[in-house]
């Protein structure tokens, strides 16, 4: 049973969820987003009850003697990837396979892809920590590892280690660059990031596109062979939200990204997508999908991510309306979510 305390911070949340939401059916993405901003108090306090539910409630509630595996947790499941992708070989399996089908194919010669020991954009990592940007961090829980080196960003900040920042606005340059008063991010340089967490961003975004134009960011922002890692909420059967998921990875492929690891656990989706150094050997898993119907609005919106809560709302287009009657979507409220996560977090 949740806490009086707990439930006031959830609701406080999926105030904050549900009033951008609603400014976005009534205004639209550019003016909604605005108007969410200009509410500084409510991101402020957002911010503390978002840090106050992870690091006390949440982890308070996590009854250790259930989660028989330990990995069962958003924080422990990004850093375990990221040790076996950049420590383990993760990162020169995908890349000789990324030679692999470049060769099979013909797409292009391999002079950009040389051999794995000559290959900078294969640099094993073991050397120097993993460049990390944690976007919509809140408290930076990355802070700790030593073998992270953590950039974390948020609108509202609520630690002195996460700096300011509009992920959606903020500019990609040739350099990194900080306000007079180092407290916020003004520009990214960029393919300087190893990996690119978006960590319960995403449905944070009232639109498709939103989402969308974060994706294409962490594109630009990733080295050749990087990782986004993404984790989203979901406390249904892996099966219920399937087609959701599938579309994430035909929309992310036609960006460029390969997803090379996804897992269910009981309350979030957990995938990472590989940044491919050619653009054209994540696009060939699209050309070999022949099953996928165009006329779902899934998978015919390109430059559109899609979640469950969108066809709940108002959020598609009116020419895509005919084709939602296609997805199955489970009826549940994002903001419902937090009240669900507590073998989420780890401290
Ligand atoms: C649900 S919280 C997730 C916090 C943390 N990543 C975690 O997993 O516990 C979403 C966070 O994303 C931040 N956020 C939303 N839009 C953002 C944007 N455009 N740029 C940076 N941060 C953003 C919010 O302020 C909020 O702190």
């Amino acid at each position: 049973m949740a806490s009086e305390e707990h439930k006031q911070l959830a609701t406080l949340i999926k105030e904050t969820h549900n009033r951008l939401r609603e400014d976005y059916r009534k205004y639209g993405s550019n003016e909604a987003w605005k108007r969410h901003l200009a509410r500084t108090d409510d991101l402020q306090n957002y911010a503390v009850s978002m840090q106050q539910l992870a690091t006390n409630h949440w982890s308070i509630n996590n009854n250790i003697n259930q989660v028989t595996d330990k990995s069962n947790c958003r924080i422990r499941w990004i850093k375990n990837r990221c040790y076996e992708y950049f420590f383990g070989g993760g990162k020169s399996k995908y890349y000789e396979r990324e030679r692999d089908i470049i060769k099979k194919l013909n797409l292009d010669d391999l002079s950009d892809l040389p051999e794995e020991s000559s290959s900078k954009n294969n640099e094993v990592v073991s050397d120097r920590k993993i460049k990390m940007l944690d976007v919509g961090s809140c408290y930076n829980p990355f802070a700790d590892d030593e073998n992270l080196d953590v950039t974390a960003i948020d609108l509202v900040p609520a630690s002195d280690q996460v700096f300011q920042c509009d992920f959606l606005n903020v500019t990609l340059g040739d350099k990194t660059l900080l306000s007079n008063n180092k407290k916020s991010v003004t520009e990214f340089e960029k393919k300087s990031f190893d990996v690119c967490i978006f960590s319960l961003l995403l449905e944070y975004f009232p639109c498709p596109e939103q989402r969308f134009r974060c994706c294409e960011k962490a594109y630009e922002l990733l080295k050749d062979s990087g990782l986004l890692i993404i984790i989203t909420p979901d406390s249904k059967h892996v099966n219920a939200n399937a087609k959701i998921i599938k579309s994430w990875r035909y929309v992310l492929a036609n960006l460029g990204f390969m997803r090379i690891t996804y897992e269910k656990l009981q309350h979030i989706h957990c995938i990472c997508y590989r940044r491919c150094v050619k653009k054209d050997t994540a696009v060939r898993w699209v050309t070999l999908q022949k099953n996928l119907s165009v006329d779902d609005v899934l998978f015919s919106s390109n430059g559109k991510i899609f979640i469950p809560q969108d066809f709940q709302t108002a959020c598609v287009e009116e020419k895509d309306k005919d084709k939602v009657s296609s997805v199955k979507i489970a009826k549940e409220d994002l903001a419902d979510v937090f009240n669900e996560l507590p073998d989420v977090i780890d401290k």
